[in-house]
């Protein structure tokens, strides 16, 4: 593909560690060239000036947003902000002819008074939002070939939501006896400083938090609900964990036929994972650990059923800030492009 051929794409969030990771994953994409950087406080800056080590790879300069100006450079924009802005800034890019992925929670949500209530931000986007599709590619890859903006999932909602899909879609489970329990690294949290993520207060540490009450509880029950077609509740437990990357989310639900074992369901996740290049179902007995998918865009998922309990037991682990984040918008914008899923996407790990 010759350099004009190229998609030409804008990053707004450069600065941050979803703007690093699209950085790193789009300088080595064939088909993609980065021709606008976004930031607020880091507006003017060379990118080495903000990661010495990637200087190398990028030259742009770091911009204060005009959208009109974006717009006019970019084909596809990358959003990789705080919650509550791309909603502003999304009409206008649309309205231009942009193709819009947006990693934050603005367009994940099919009914915005319930992210009004869970984001507390009030917005009038509306019509554009309700053109938005939830871009979970083993679940929604045809809407997602079809569309123009892309909510991209929350890294806890993709782990567990790959966890529980089957069990869902295929009625194998109550659905009101499912528990999730996710630990996650302490870049999940971003780039932009909160003490619960300085190394003093993280590190030789587990704990909790946003017990009964996180914001990702209705953007997995929203997904649950819509593959059971009806309304589904879950109980979802994160916790920090002293590391960088990854998150592992272990998801417990009771099944309606105690009949089934280990071996069933394995065969049942493998054919509905058929069709996925990034999800790797594991055989009877291997559990997934964060450090085979860190620096991948992969999601492995290992199964247990206790017929003591009459439990499944899924686990499921992922590099949040890749399958989690940026390349999961990568693997959007590959399906919404028409080019191979899994183009200029990483499969193999950083360890060992
Ligand atoms: N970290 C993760 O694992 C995941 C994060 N997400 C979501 O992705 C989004 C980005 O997260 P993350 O990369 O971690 O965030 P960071 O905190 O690392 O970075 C935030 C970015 O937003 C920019 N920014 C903030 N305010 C403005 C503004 N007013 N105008 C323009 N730019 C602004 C900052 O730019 P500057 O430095 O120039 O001020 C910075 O580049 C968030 O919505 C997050 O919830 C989703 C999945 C996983
Ligand atoms: C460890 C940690 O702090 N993780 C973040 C999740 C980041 C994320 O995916 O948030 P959005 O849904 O806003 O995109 C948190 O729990 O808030």
């Amino acid at each position: 593909m010759t350099e004009s051929q190229k998609v030409t794409v804008g990053i707004v969030g450069a600065s941050g560690y979803g703007g690093v990771q699209l950085i790193k994953l789009l300088s080595e994409h064939p088909a993609i060239e980065i021709v606008y950087l976004g930031g607020d406080s880091s507006a003017g800056k060379e990118y080495a000036d903000l990661y010495p080590h990637l200087g190398h790879l990028i030259k742009n300069k770091i911009e204060a947003i005009d959208l009109d100006e974006i717009a006019s450079r970019c084909q596809v924009v990358f959003l990789g902000l705080p919650n509550g802005l791309a909603c502003k800034f999304t009409p206008r890019l649309i309205e231009k002819g942009c193709k819009v992925l947006d990693l934050s929670a603005d367009y994940r949500f099919t009914n915005l008074d319930t992210y009004s209530a869970w984001y507390k931000t009030e917005r009038d986007d509306g019509a554009i939002a309700s053109n938005a599709v939830y871009g979970l590619p083993e679940l929604y890859r045809d809407q997602i070939k079809n569309s123009a903006l892309i909510g991209c999932p929350g890294c806890y909602p993709t782990a567990s939501l790959l966890a529980l899909s089957p069990l869902i879609k295929q009625g194998l489970i109550l659905p009101e006896t499912i528990i999730i329990d996710a630990k996650s690294g302490t870049s999940g949290g971003g780039r932009q400083g909160k003490i619960n993520l300085l190394l003093a207060e993280a590190d030789n540490s587990l704990g909790a938090y946003g017990v009964a009450k996180h914001r990702h509880t209705p953007e997995i029950e929203q997904i649950c609900s819509d593959l059971a077609r009806s309304d589904v509740k879950v109980q979802f437990t994160p916790h920090l964990i002293p590391m960088v990357r990854g998150i592992l989310s272990t998801v417990y639900a009771t099944l309606r036929d105690p009949g089934l074992v280990t071996e069933d369901l394995i065969t049942i996740y493998s054919a509905f994972y058929r069709s996925s290049p990034f999800v790797k179902v594991l055989p009877s007995g291997i559990y997934p650990q964060t450090k085979w998918a860190c620096g991948t865009n992969l999601g492995y998922i290992g199964i247990e059923v206790d017929s003591r309990t009459g439990r499944v037991i899924v686990m499921s682990a992922i590099d949040n800030l890749i399958k989690g984040q940026a390349g999961q918008a990568v693997q959007c914008l590959n399906l919404m492009m028409g080019w191979a899923e899994d183009l200029g996407l990483p499969k193999l790990a950083f360890y060992p």
